[in-house]
């Protein structure tokens, strides 16, 4: 008993971390891949779906009898199932000794299949189409949205601001009702009850009709009629789990496939390896020349950006201005490789920007996004994550955050950079009562949270970009709005830096520098203008001097303006 016992632990044990190793793999393998996928890529969606699909089976994944694994354990309850069904019907065939019995013996056999094959006919499809109709996965869809709405802190002022609430619960339950199958017809409901719950009990009571003939017959006796009887129900049973079972196989062969499907993809931005070279430093910041780039917005049927041509040397800056929706953070957006164009040619370094491996290319480049970031997580966390490899120097921290002139706001933190800041804005707000959360970091804080201001949050994320773009390898700077919270003096002091930044001790600017803005001062620190004008979808931009449009006068000033000239 003692050996018998261990040998069963060891063997628990061991299955445990087998399977708990696999499930790691699958799960590891999949946000790799998840990962990887860029803005292109996500927008697509077939590729969603084939994800979804590929996070279906890997959350299934629960080692034995579970969706997304077949098991040895499953095949074994098959081969159980399949002889348990033989076993039953020779136990039948020995009891049906004339033609009366196999008679009797069909008739029982449909009668107790009914049950179950009536309720196919009432939806008109198989149960394996049930699972996944447009309108199902629609309604989970919207199930899942309306639920991550009520769930996420981040909205939660703006679901109280626009009452949301009320919607987002009968948004929900409608859709919730709608996969539970509690939204079809009155009539309908009461028939498939009937269809499944009296129908069955009705049919047992028919089933013992032939029975009581056979019990007649000379030969038939209780114990017969109690087997017989057994059997069939059985039968009726053992059929129904391996048809159960062959569609959990079914369903795992078919997530399996999406699974493995989703680990051959290769994110659209990823060059193929014949064409893919490695990025070429020129040692005075990043060369870029677009020719003719035009893009559309995806479902978009007007192009956002059309013919836009310019060209900028290594080492100088430029300044993007222009009206609200012109384009001009998609076009950072096309610069810094987050979105391809559709058409027309962008170079860096003199090699279209198609050859580039994305993940090499980021680390050339650093910005500053129009929606940056806010991370429920430590300012440490917040301002670190523009250059993870120095994420734990808290000195290399505070020194991007001086560089952003943020050192005060961290300064006046319960924690330094230890405090965890309230990206939400949820915690900060008057709403919020202090000290109904405990175990935060920085607990001598009531609030678990710290909120900050516009201004503030734009800071941490300047702080952010300044991680990586004082550093040696980072060629290209852009910098979308970046100072559109902050005062007018605050905006020349983080100006500056990025000048210095841009520069070696010497002078000489060692990176090329973009930034959008809406002011006129600091659109004229920037070595050359770029403006937009009429730039809302139908523009037709053409890159050219401010002189040639009688516009003020700039030595190295260009105009993007619709139509060609
Ligand atoms: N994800 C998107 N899908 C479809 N259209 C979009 C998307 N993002 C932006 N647009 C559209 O593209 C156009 C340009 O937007 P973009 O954000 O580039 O303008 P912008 O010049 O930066 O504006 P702003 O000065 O207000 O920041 C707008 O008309 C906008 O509606």
């Amino acid at each position: 008993m003692l050996v018998e016992s261990g040998l069963d632990t060891f063997a628990t044990n061991n299955e445990h971390i087998v399977q708990s190793s696999a499930r790691f793999l699958i799960e590891y393998r999949q946000m790799e891949k998840r990962l990887q996928l860029d803005v292109p890529s996500l927008s697509d969606p077939v590729t969603r779906d084939l994800f979804q699909e590929s996070d279906l089976f890997v959350r299934s994944f629960n080692g034995m009898t579970s969706l997304g694994l077949l098991s040895p354990f499953d095949f074994v309850s098959m081969l159980t199932l399949t002889s348990e069904i033989i076993s039953h019907l020779y136990v039948i065939y020995t009891l049906t000794s004339d033609s009366t019995h196999i008679w009797i013996l069909l008739f029982s056999v449909a009668s107790a299949f009914l049950p179950f094959i009536l309720p196919w006919f009432h939806t008109g499809r198989s149960h394996l189409d049930s699972l996944y109709t447009p309108q199902e996965a629609q309604a989970a869809e919207k199930q899942e949205k309306m639920r991550h709405l009520a769930h996420n802190d981040s909205h939660r002022p703006e679901l109280l601001l626009f009452g949301l609430g009320p919607w987002i619960l009968e948004s929900w339950a409608h859709a919730r009702k709608s996969l539970l199958g509690l939204e079809k017809p009155n009539i309908f409901r009461e028939t498939a009850f009937l269809g499944q719950v009296s129908l069955n009990e009705i049919m047992v009571a028919v089933q013992h009709i032939p029975l009581v003939i056979m019990m007649q017959s000379s030969s038939a006796t209780l114990g017969s009629f109690t087997l017989y009887r057994t059997s069939i129900q059985s039968l009726v049973y053992s059929i129904r789990n391996l048809i159960n079972m062959a569609r959990l196989a079914f369903q795992g062969i078919f997530l399996m496939g999406a699974f493995c499907c989703a680990m051959a993809y290769e994110p659209k931005l990823e060059p193929k390896k014949d064409i893919r070279i490695p990025y070429q430093p020129t040692k005075r910041g990043m060369k870029i020349e677009a020719r003719n780039l035009s893009y559309t917005y995806p479902g978009g049927s007007e192009p956002t950006l059309k013919n836009i041509s310019f060209k900028l040397e290594a080492g100088e800056s430029l300044a993007i201005v222009g009206c609200n929706g012109s384009g001009k953070s998609t076009l950072a957006h096309i610069l810094l490789r987050i979105f391809d164009f559709d058409g027309g040619e962008l170079l860096i370094n003199n090699v279209p920007i198609q050859r580039y491996e994305p993940f090499e290319l980021h680390s050339h480049m650093s910005a500053v996004f129009q929606t940056f970031s806010k991370h429920n997580g430590t300012a440490k966390e917040n301002i670190g994550v523009g250059y993870v490899g120095e994420m734990d120097s808290p000195s290399a921290i505070k020194k991007a955050a001086g560089l952003a002139r943020a050192t005060h706001i961290i300064d006046s933190m319960p924690d330094g950079l230890d405090t965890k800041l309230d990206a939400s804005g949820f915690y900060s707000s008057p709403c919020f009562t202090p000290g109904t959360f405990s175990g935060f970091v920085g607990e001598r804080s009531s609030y678990p949270y710290h909120g900050l201001s516009g201004g503030e949050w734009q800071r941490i994320a300047i702080s952010r970009a300044f991680m990586r773009a004082k550093r040696p390898e980072v060629d290209l700077l852009v910098f979308d709005e970046p100072t559109s919270a902050l005062d007018a003096h605050a905006q020349n002091d983080i100006f500056d830096t990025i000048d210095d930044v841009s520069r070696l001790p010497s002078g000489e600017r060692v990176k090329t520098v973009i930034w959008i803005t809406h002011r006129l001062t600091t659109a004229r620190r920037a070595d050359k203008i770029a403006m937009i004008e009429n730039g809302v979808r139908d523009s037709f931009f053409i890159l050219k001097r401010f002189a040639c449009h009688n516009r003020p006068s700039h030595p190295h000033s260009f105009y993007i303006h619709p139509g060609s000239c």
